[in-house]
């Protein structure tokens, strides 16, 4: 689902942000143990620093994928993998690894993630419908044709009057 095509706008402004990645560290706080942690970059590496900071995780890498440019989806591309270092400390399949993204919409990068680590713990803090059977853990469920307009890509503006046709 692309911005074009999503109907809903869900605008989650810092603080509900901090608050939602506090409740999946909640979560995650019961789920390990976990050896390491890994962000999906980028979306993924502010929950990762909340989680890591909730949960005392200090060795932490990135996995780095790209498949939206802005909002449409195209060819998945991993930039770059997990290093031998973290693969190491979590053991066989990623097992002892918890990997974190901001949301999962259509699954294909969760999919990735989990050709990539198939022992893995995967969490997102936000699930579309389509994705949601590929993480282990999430916080809020959107509906499919949300699209979720997170702080660090949005600012102030002015909103027209509700009576002036504001939506
Ligand atoms: O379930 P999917 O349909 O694969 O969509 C979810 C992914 O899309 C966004 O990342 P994006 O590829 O836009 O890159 P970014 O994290 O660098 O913004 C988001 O951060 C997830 O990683
Ligand atoms: N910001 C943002 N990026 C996405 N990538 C895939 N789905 C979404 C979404 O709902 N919001
Ligand atoms: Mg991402």
């Amino acid at each position: 689902m692309s911005e074009e095509t999503a109907r809903k706008p869900f605008p989650v402004s810092w603080d509900q942000f901090h608050r939602d990645a506090r409740a999946l560290a909640w979560r995650l706080n019961g789920a390990g143990p976990f050896q390491a942690l890994v962000a999906v970059t980028r979306g993924g590496l502010v929950p990762a620093a909340i989680v890591a900071r909730e949960i005392g995780l200090r060795v932490i890498d990135t996995l780095c994928v790209a498949s939206y440019d802005h909002t449409t989806q195209g060819e998945m591309q991993v930039l770059k993998g997990l290093s031998d270092a973290i693969m190491k400390v979590g053991g066989e399949g990623g097992k002892g690894l918890l990997i974190v993204d901001d949301l999962v919409d259509t699954g294909k990068t969760a999919r990735v993630v989990r050709q990539i680590a198939p022992k893995a713990h995967i969490a997102a803090v936000y699930a579309k419908p389509m994705g949601k059977p590929l993480v282990d853990t999430f916080i809020t469920e959107v509906s499919q044709d949300t699209w979720i307009f997170f702080p660090w890509d949005t600012g102030l503006s002015f909103q027209p009057p509700i009576r002036d046709g504001a939506a």
